[in-house]
């Protein structure tokens, strides 16, 4: 047995999202989001399932932390609402709902898990689409207000900030309608992620002249693309299909430019910076967030959309695809932490999110035996332990999720948890993968 072990200070944690695991949709002064309102029409999401109670997480935070504690999680990722906090997205500020965040880090410092906060994992204040959402570069300003009261209010007790979760997801929320807010305009889909890198940066400055101690910085959405075949057409989708997922945010971040190709391919879509908005996204951050799952298979389809591209799930080999039909390839993570070494300055880099949605079939009990995690899970940290070894600046790692919760257009089918949730007794049950990532952190390490 070949034993892989990870760096002394290491960061082994879980996350959720607050749309996916807190309930209370509309409690304690709680404003509506763009989440609640895409869940509250019909048809837009399996099963009818919405977000209204989810795990109720709101309500059983504490005992949540205790389990996360006794499983010997050292941090929690989790996204703050920012319609608990600005209801209407601006304006008055809901102390109630500042009062939940506090309670939380509170809770996290005397458990000590390392607090590790997003400000925007999706759910925009509905009352700012009301007036153009991200295609408004006012939303930007409303950003940064509320990134200034969070820094204020838990900026001594959280160690991680992220300003965004995988904007380019937000961007797809305006290209393919199965996000909120569910519209299909290519004309703003490019503004969207203008101003989403706008409002980054802006946050990012809000946090330096504020002089707030820990780190702040972005996590994004970099799945593995690889051409289909080495043909022309093949190649050049694959860029644009890596221009779009990847580039769109990475290049103004670290490179303070949008990438050529994919503003020639837009034309008159394309983001149109003003004068000063790259110096602001590129303000220098701390650290990069890593979303890794799976490898994409990339050809020209002349029917593939805006970007020309078609994708298929590609798996290595002994592997089948997940219940969300993406294949596994963990290899495709080393690649991906070796490109942001090689072309991104090897920032220091916390995968983020990382795990799969399994059978999941409970016992009597409901314990659930997910050897197909356990196994997914272990190969992409040996994948990331063999990029360590290669000099990538690796800090830490968060699975996605710590418990079952709600997958967005997919409602509670999907299970991603290392614990299960009954949701008719909201009950939580470690699943094997659970006391298998415990001995993991215990040891500081995985075995081949
Ligand atoms: O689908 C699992 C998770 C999801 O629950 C998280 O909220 C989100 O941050 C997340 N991102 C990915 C990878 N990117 C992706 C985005 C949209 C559709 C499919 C994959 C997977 N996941």
């Amino acid at each position: 047995m070949i034993v892989k072990a990870f760096p002394q200070d290491f960061v082994w944690g879980v996350s959720t999202s607050a749309y996916q695991v807190e309930g209370a949709w509309n409690e304690d002064g709680k404003g509506e989001s763009i989440w609640d309102r895409f869940c509250h029409t019909p048809y837009r999401i399996a099963n009818g399932d919405t977000g209204d109670i989810a795990c109720d997480h709101y309500h059983r935070m504490p005992e949540d932390v205790a389990l996360m504690k006794e499983l010997g999680v050292k941090g929690y990722r989790f996204s703050i609402a920012w319609t608990r906090i600005f209801p209407d997205g601006k304006g008055k500020v809901n102390p109630k709902g500042l009062d939940f965040y506090d309670r939380l880090v509170d809770e996290l410092g005397k458990a000590g898990i390392l607090a590790n906060a997003t400000l925007n994992h999706w759910d925009l204040p509905q009352a700012l689409q009301d007036l153009g959402g991200w295609a408004n570069r006012d939303t930007t300003d409303r950003f940064a207000e509320y990134a200034r009261v969070m820094f204020d209010r838990l900026g001594d007790r959280v160690a991680l900030w992220a300003t965004h979760n995988e904007p380019v997801v937000v961007t797809s929320g305006y290209l393919g309608g199965s996000m909120a807010p569910g519209l299909a305009d290519a004309s703003v889909a490019y503004r969207v992620a203008h101003h989403l890198n706008l409002a980054h940066g802006k946050a990012v400055q809000v946090f330096r002249q504020g002089g707030y101690p820990g780190k702040i910085g972005i996590v994004l959405d970099l799945q593995n693309y690889i051409p289909e075949s080495d043909s022309e057409a093949d190649v050049l989708a694959t860029q644009r299909m890596l221009d779009h997922s990847h580039h769109l945010f990475l290049d103004p971040i670290f490179k303070r430019q949008y990438p050529q190709g994919l503003m020639e391919w837009l034309g008159t879509i394309a983001p149109q910076p003003q004068e000063g908005d790259m110096e602001i996204i590129s303000t220098p951050i701390d650290f990069l967030g890593l979303n890794y799952y799976f490898t994409l298979k990339v050809r020209y389809e002349p029917w593939g959309g805006l970007l020309k591209a078609a994708a298929r799930p590609f798996s290595a080999p002994m592997w089948s695809q997940t219940e969300m039909g993406w294949g596994v390839h963990p290899e495709g993570l080393t690649a991906i932490l070796l490109k942001l070494r090689n072309h991104y300055g090897n920032p220091d880099i916390y995968i983020t999110e990382n795990g799969t949605a399994a059978p999941d079939q409970p016992d009597e009990h409901g314990f659930v035996q997910d050897r197909e995690r356990i196994a997914y899970l272990r190969r992409h940290l040996i994948a990331a332990h063999d990029a360590i070894q290669q000099g990538v600046n690796l800090r830490g790692y968060f699975v996605w999720s710590f418990m079952d919760n709600f997958e967005w257009a997919l409602g509670y089918r999907p299970r991603f948890g290392i614990v299960r949730v009954d949701y008719a007794t909201q009950k939580r049950i470690p699943k094997l993968s659970a006391y298998w990532y415990r001995e993991v952190i215990r040891q500081n390490a995985v075995w081949e």
